[in-house]
């Protein structure tokens, strides 16, 4: 066998592989994720596996005939099927395996996003597999990512693999929804994420997953950004498997970016989630996007959102358009105060200046950069 090119791998797996009935575990798709995953071991590769099916898995056990599910419901089927799933894959994998329950809060905070890195590593280095999901039963909407592609990009950084593989139940990225438009074809391979490639995706077409394409182009544009190529295949099927295992082109390839970006950025754009955004005047603007400026509250034409000093805010043009995410030295109520000032009279006004710039440079990632 040709054998794989990546030496660390992390592998999403989508609900509907793990309960295609949507009412409890079934080994019909798992068999042939879980060989796969022993291949690669054996072939000395590092697998983390980020597998979805919660919700999906526990979902017989609390019959509820409304639909959204409530967050209490859907925490509830969380917990009784993250057992479940967790049992499903320890019964097809002659290694141990490690439950690890993440929340975007988690990863958020750099001392805790740490913890995680080392966890991960010291299971890697002893031959655990880890299987990640996001934390359902205890994460409220602020502090979730959300939907586990997301979450598989963020684990990729993590622990630094140089492949992503979200195993979903269609063949990769189409033009179009394959299932709503006959006309789609398959995009062997993508080499930039632009807004015509997103023009593409649409959302789930069953209840139990999360996102759709759209999730899994916004884990490619994190996880490329980071130099790790992006693979999105039909889990479904074992064929996909065998032409990975052979070193055949298989499914959607998004290829990694050559320069990456550094890792305090990749965590500011990627991780932290923002509480507010500032307008700035076109001079702001200028100054950020080509001379490599800190933002001064000169530049502010407006302020929106709830934020504290420390939290991350969006910087944007008089349009709306997001430019960079940057870590704010001041609150809302202090930024109303001196925006549009000098920065020479932040003392005068306020009674203290801890900081003459708003955003530092340092603390600024630029979206396009
Ligand atoms: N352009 C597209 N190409 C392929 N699939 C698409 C596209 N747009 C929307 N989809 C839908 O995305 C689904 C996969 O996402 P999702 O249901 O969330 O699966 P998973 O549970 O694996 O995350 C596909 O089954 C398909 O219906
Ligand atoms: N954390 C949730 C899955 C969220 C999710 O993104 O689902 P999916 O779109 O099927 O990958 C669960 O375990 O049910």
């Amino acid at each position: 066998m040709a054998g794989l090119k990546w030496r660390r791998l992390v592998l999403k797996v989508g609900s509907a592989l793990i309960a295609p009935e949507a009412k409890g575990c079934s080994t019909r798709y798992l068999l042939a994720i879980a060989g796969f995953i022993s291949e690669c071991r054996q072939q000395g590769v590092e697998v983390v596996l980020v597998s979805s099916g919660s919700v999906a898995a526990g979902r017989a056990a609390i019959p509820f005939a409304h639909h959204p599910l409530p967050i209490n419901v859907k925490q509830a089927m969380a917990a009784v099927g993250q057992t479940r799933m967790m049992q499903s894959w320890r019964n097809l994998l002659d290694f141990d395996c490690a439950q690890i329950l993440l929340t975007h809060d988690d990863l958020q905070h750099r001392n805790r996003y740490l913890n995680i890195h080392n966890t991960l590593r010291t299971l890697l280095d002893h031959g655990v597999l880890p299987i990640v999901n996001e934390n359902d039963t205890v994460a409220t909407a602020e502090l979730k990512v959300g939907d586990n592609d997301n979450l598989a990009a963020l684990v990729a950084t993590v622990v630094d693999a140089d492949a992503l593989i979200i195993c979903s139940d269609v063949d990769g990225l189409y033009t179009a929804n394959p299932r709503s438009d006959s006309n789609a074809l398959l995009i062997p391979e993508v080499h930039q994420i632009t807004p015509e490639i997103y023009a593409m995706a649409g959302g789930s077409h069953h209840a139990i997953g999360t996102g759709g394409m759209t999730t899994k182009l916004q884990a490619a544009s994190k996880a490329t950004s980071q130099g790790i190529d992006t693979l999105i295949i039909n889990g479904q099927k074992a064929d996909s498997f065998a032409a990975l295992l052979a070193g055949k082109a298989c499914g959607t390839l998004f290829h990694k970016q050559q320069e990456r970006i550094s890792a305090k950025k990749h965590w500011l754009l990627h991780s932290l989630k923002t509480r507010g955004e500032l307008k700035l005047d076109s001079g702001a603007v200028q100054a950020l996007l080509h001379k490599g400026a800190s933002l001064l509250p000169k530049g502010i034409s407006s302020i929106s959102g709830d934020f504290d000093k420390g939290d991350a805010i969006w910087l944007c043009d008089e349009a709306g358009k997001q430019l960079a995410k940057g870590i704010s030295q001041y609150s809302v109520s202090e930024l109303g105060k001196i925006r549009g000032v000098h920065s020479q009279q932040i003392e005068s006004i306020l009674g203290y200046c801890p900081s003459e710039v708003v955003v530092h440079r340092d603390d600024l990632a630029l979206v396009e950069s």
